[in-house]
């Protein structure tokens, strides 16, 4: 099988009996997906980042978020810092993910402020820097490895953004969590499971459309 052969919700190994069959259906299409990512030279990565920040800047969900959870790009994930920078010159809060034992929580960052390197090697906000409530974000530009056109996600595998939103559906106002990502990285369908989180929107290099309930 050469690198990019499209990788079906089959093909998953099945010596491995921890994990439900949805869970592992999701690895190889998640290796394939990172793999491609990875392989992007600066110039798109660049292009993709700046095509982000400008659709952000012309949609009312950016306009009117005043707390917006970022995160810091690695691994060739669509880069956030044209549209943090574009938060800071227009007022807004910029928070960005800190994990810790199997939980994630936002903390502020502000234009100058030093990170240091915490879960999973990511660079967080230090432990001095101000946390918000995750369910109070206005808006929460997600990473992700893959997406479908109706706002289904895959992420990296820890559920991390899975739980911090699971109980948001509750609250008359929620955050917007809306995807970033490069056009290649969508696909035609996911292996969901049921406590897969959907995205409510999501911003390529060429779009911005809304998802599920909220289109
Ligand atoms: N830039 C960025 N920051 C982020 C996230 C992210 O996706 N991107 N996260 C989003 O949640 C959180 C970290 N989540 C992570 C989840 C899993 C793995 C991980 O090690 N995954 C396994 C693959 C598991 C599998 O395929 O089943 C690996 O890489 O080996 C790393 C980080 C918080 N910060
Ligand atoms: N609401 C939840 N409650 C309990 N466990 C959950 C919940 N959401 C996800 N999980 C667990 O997290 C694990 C990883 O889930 P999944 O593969 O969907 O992660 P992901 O969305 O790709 O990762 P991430 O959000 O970190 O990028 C699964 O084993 C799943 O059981």
């Amino acid at each position: 099988m050469s690198e990019f052969t499209p990788v079906t919700a089959s093909s998953y190994n099945s010596k491995d009996n921890q994990a439900p069959p949805g869970q592992l259906q999701k690895r190889p299409l998640r290796r394939q997906l990172r793999a491609q990512r990875r392989a992007l030279s600066s110039v798109q990565q660049a292009a993709t980042a700046q095509a982000v920040a400008h659709h952000l800047l012309y949609h009312s969900l950016f306009r009117r978020a005043r707390h917006v959870a970022c995160y810091l790009a690695s691994d060739g994930e669509t880069d956030c810092t044209p549209s943090i920078r574009l938060c800071w010159r227009l007022g807004k809060q910029v928070y960005l993910p800190v994990t810790h034992a199997g939980q994630m929580t936002f903390r502020r960052y502000s234009r100058g402020d030093k990170l240091r390197r915490g879960g999973f090697n990511f660079l967080e906000p230090l432990p001095a820097s101000p946390s918000y409530p995750s369910l109070e974000m206005d808006l929460v530009l997600t990473p992700l490895v893959g997406f479908t056109r109706q706002g289904e996600r895959l992420g990296m595998g820890g559920g991390f953004y899975d739980r911090c939103f699971a109980d948001d559906r509750l609250r008359r106002q929620r955050p917007t969590l809306l995807g970033l990502a490069h056009s290649f990285q969508q696909v035609e369908t996911l292996p969901t499971l049921p406590h897969d989180r959907q995205l409510d929107a999501v911003v390529t290099d060429c779009e911005l459309w809304m998802c599920g309930s909220r289109r």
